[in-house]
């Protein structure tokens, strides 16, 4: 069996009426995004990047802006001066779904070929 790597798949439309997911699903989910922590008893992952500065802090939050928007699934983000810190939760089920592991990979990729960091 294939599987696909989180990076390469597409947010889904959010919807509500589903489960989120459990404790240990998203366990096994966070193991591909090593980076994040799950929070608030599987409820909401997050990570915190570093910067030089506030101004490639404030570039990489517009870049995420850019991807949420193209994806249709939006973190919370808090950032200042050399840090953003990303939350990821999908709000319609107040809880995780794998649109939020998605994401989490594909704001991974965009830190990573940023040719900016700390
Ligand atoms: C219509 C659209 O799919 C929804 O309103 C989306 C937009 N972005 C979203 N982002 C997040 N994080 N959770 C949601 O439930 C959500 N809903």
């Amino acid at each position: 069996m294939t599987v696909t790597p989180l990076v390469a798949k597409t947010c889904t439309p959010c919807r509500g009426g589903i489960p989120p997911l459990m404790p240990d699903e998203a366990a096994a989910f966070q193991k591909q995004v090593p980076g994040w922590a799950v929070e608030d008893e599987a409820r909401r992952i997050e990570r915190t990047y570093k910067f030089k500065n506030f101004a490639e802090a404030f570039t990489f939050v517009r870049k995420v802006a850019d991807l949420a928007e193209a994806e249709g699934h939006h973190p919370d983000v808090c950032f200042g001066w050399g840090y953003a810190t990303v939350s990821l939760q999908t709000k319609k089920i107040r809880g995780l779904h794998e649109n939020d592991f998605i994401m989490a990979a594909k704001i991974d990729d965009l830190a990573e070929n940023l040719s900016i960091g700390p």
